[in-house]
């Protein structure tokens, strides 16, 4: 990729890209991206919304695939420049099973990292999650941590072990020679908790103040922090990071990178009411309303009931055993190695994500005050 920025027009490869994340990294390529010349769309469920992009200057490619499906992985990054790999099953509710979210999450990394070996593609950026680190199963705060924080990262769910295992085999594959003869670098991202244009769980939050009168009813300490990103943070850092991985291949080859912004730490509830409350909802409580005995044995209950109603329904609340252990437990970072490595500094001040976020919401919602 080393020729001159206006000579050498260049084939990027989303996988992923019309998901809540892949979304905004497309979007964000094509505004920030002055060398690509194409920009290949790989998701199982392509969007309407990917028409409208067609009409510009770059050349946009929707390719419906499966990344569990190899043949299709290694069609799609045939003469790819960069993989910006962010496909995944983002399922921490029960929705699918151990085997699928590992078949997704894992062997889908393994034939995207098979295939740029195999063609020649020479860099990838891989969407990891804070969740390889943490909250472990044993409860430990992760305050205020950074990519060399020692941390007993130990995982029992399905969803970070397959990340954790994703991740790995990413780092792995840096620097192993690809077809051609010239290595492949790789690095990973860790966004935590992301938010913004396209987030459905805000949505699920809104819709349950809804069915509540218009209230949220506290479940989690308000000492109690995550971390949390906006989600054109995340997708710049992406951008920034593929572009600059050839000329620093050396330093970020084989790096993994928190994705951070100015985004205020708080608990997940009084986090989400920074947008929530706009739109008309109120967080009862100035200490959670019940227990924490008490929301151990709901969670389990919704968990049971899941397990009792799978043949006949789906039933996939909020509240589970996994999602009540990790929004217990402070996870927040505080770290500048991407900025040190390749420069990142967030697109966005935590006021305009926020008006962006509330505005979304409003929109989905029709909530507008
Ligand atoms: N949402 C969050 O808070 C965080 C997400 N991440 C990671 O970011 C990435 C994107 O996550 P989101 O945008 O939130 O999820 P999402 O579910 O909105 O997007 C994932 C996309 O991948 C696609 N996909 C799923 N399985 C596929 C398959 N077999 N073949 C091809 N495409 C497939 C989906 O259709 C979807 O468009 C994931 O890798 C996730 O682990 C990391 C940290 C936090
Ligand atoms: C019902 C209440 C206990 C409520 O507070 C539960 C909130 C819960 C749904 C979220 C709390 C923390 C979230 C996770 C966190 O942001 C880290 C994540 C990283 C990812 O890679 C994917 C999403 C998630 C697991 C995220 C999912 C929702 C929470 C568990």
């Amino acid at each position: 990729m080393a020729d001159s920025a206006q000579a050498q027009k260049l084939v990027y490869l989303v996988t992923g890209g019309c998901g809540f994340l892949g979304e905004h990294v497309v979007r964000m390529l094509l505004q920030r991206e002055p060398r690509l010349g194409e920009l290949r769309v790989f998701d199982r469920h392509l969007g309407p919304w990917l028409e409208e992009l067609k009409t510009g200057p770059v050349r946009v490619t929707a390719i419906q695939g499966d990344v569990t499906q190899a043949h299709e992985v290694a069609a799609a990054v045939a003469g790819a420049h960069v993989v910006i790999h962010t496909a995944g099953l983002v399922d921490v509710f029960g929705r699918a099973s151990p085997e699928t979210i590992h078949e997704v999450n894992v062997q889908g990394t393994r034939n995207v990292i098979e295939a740029c070996v195999q063609t020649g593609t020479r860099f990838l950026v891989y969407t990891s999650s804070m969740e390889v680190v943490g909250p472990n199963t044993k409860g430990h705060p992760f305050y205020r941590g950074n990519e060399d924080t020692p941390y007993e990262a130990v995982h029992r769910h399905p969803y970070p072990c397959s990340k954790a295992l994703a991740e790995w085999l990413v780092l792995e594959a840096n620097g192993r020679k690809v077809r051609g003869g010239l290595p492949l670098v790789t690095c990973a991202l860790r966004p935590t908790g992301i938010y913004g244009e396209g987030h459905q769980i805000m949505r699920d939050f809104y819709r349950q103040g809804l069915r509540l009168g218009g209230w949220l009813f506290r479940a989690i300490p308000a000492s109690v922090e995550h971390g949390r990103v906006y989600v054109g943070n995340v997708a710049w850092m992406h951008v920034l990071a593929a572009r600059e991985l050839e000329q620093r291949a050396a330093l970020m080859g084989g790096q993994v990178y928190f994705c951070y912004d100015g985004s205020p730490y708080k608990s997940y509830e009084d986090f989400n009411m920074e947008f929530l409350g706009p739109c008309g909802l109120r967080l009862v409580g100035a200490r959670p309303l019940l227990p924490y005995w008490l929301l151990v044995f709901l969670a389990a209950l919704n968990a049971l009931l899941q397990w009792l109603l799978r043949p006949l329904v789906l039933y996939a609340p909020l509240l589970n055993p996994y999602t009540l252990a990790v929004a217990n437990t402070t996870f927040t970072v505080s770290t500048d190695k991407a900025q040190r490595h390749f420069g990142y500094e967030p697109m966005f001040s935590w006021e305009d994500s926020r008006t962006r976020t509330i505005l979304w919401v409003q929109a989905a919602t029709g909530s507008a005050q």
